[in-house]
């Protein structure tokens, strides 16, 4: 039976891997996927890991319609197996739910991997339709790690290494940026709430108001 199934982490736990790696066992099954994406830091049309793999997507924007654009291609002799979706926090619900449609009504698999929150942590669009209707929701294994040593289960967004919690939910970006530009750093739920990024607890650790007392 095919399945709708969301793969989750935070940002970096390794879900553009996974979703290439899964990719490539399907399609050396013979099996016939397609890959879609939105926004990837790599740019349009790109599905890119930080490991070094990249492969070509489908951009789905805006007013893409997945069950249409799926239906087309079946119309026209195509044949598809299973759907990859990557930055699927980026979807609208009305996508997800015509990716459902595509799992019940056509019986394709749909793979689907993005992060549940945002820098505020409050769920994105995409990502709370897939808790809502997806078969299966797994939490990728690889832990992407807090700078305390605790795995990091929030996504914070910084600037200057320092946490932020104003701005627009969607700002395209990576885990390493240079100083000047808005970057993210996954943390602990603990060291999120408290805003205390791997820079500030560093700079923290330096101030000589924190130092030892003399005598
Ligand atoms: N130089 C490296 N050597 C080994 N593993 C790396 C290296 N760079 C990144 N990675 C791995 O790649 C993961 C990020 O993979 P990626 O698919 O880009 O993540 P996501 O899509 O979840 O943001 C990191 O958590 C790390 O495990
Ligand atoms: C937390 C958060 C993230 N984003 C963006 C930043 C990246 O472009 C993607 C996540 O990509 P990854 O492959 O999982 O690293 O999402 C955002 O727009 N808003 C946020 O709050």
């Amino acid at each position: 039976m095919a399945e709708l199934v969301f793969f989750s982490g935070t940002m970096d736990c390794g879900k553009s891997t996974l979703a290439l790696q899964m990719d490539h066992n399907h399609a050396a099954r013979g099996r016939q996927g397609m890959i879609f994406t939105r926004n990837d830091r790599a740019g349009a049309a790109t599905i890119s890991s930080r490991l070094g793999l990249r492969a070509d997507a489908v951009e789905a924007g805006d007013d893409f319609d997945f069950q249409a654009y799926v239906v087309q291609l079946l119309s026209a002799g195509g044949k598809v197996d299973y759907l990859i979706c990557d930055e699927a926090q980026f979807f609208s619900a009305d996508q997800i739910d015509q990716l459902a449609r595509i799992v019940d009504e056509l019986g394709i698999d749909v793979f689907t991997f993005g992060i549940t929150t945002d820098f505020r942590t409050r769920l994105f669009p995409g990502s709370q339709r897939l808790i809502e209707l997806a078969d299966r929701v797994e939490v990728l294994q690889v832990e992407a790690l807090c700078w305390c040593g605790a795995r990091a289960t929030h996504n914070a967004r910084t600037v200057g290494g320092v946490m932020v919690v104003e701005g627009a939910q969607v700002v395209v970006g990576d885990v390493t940026v240079r100083e000047d530009e808005i970057g993210y750093e996954v943390l602990c739920r603990r060291h999120h709430r408290r805003r205390l990024t791997a820079a500030t607890a560093r700079a923290a650790v330096l101030s000589p108001d924190v130092l030892p007392f003399e005598g």
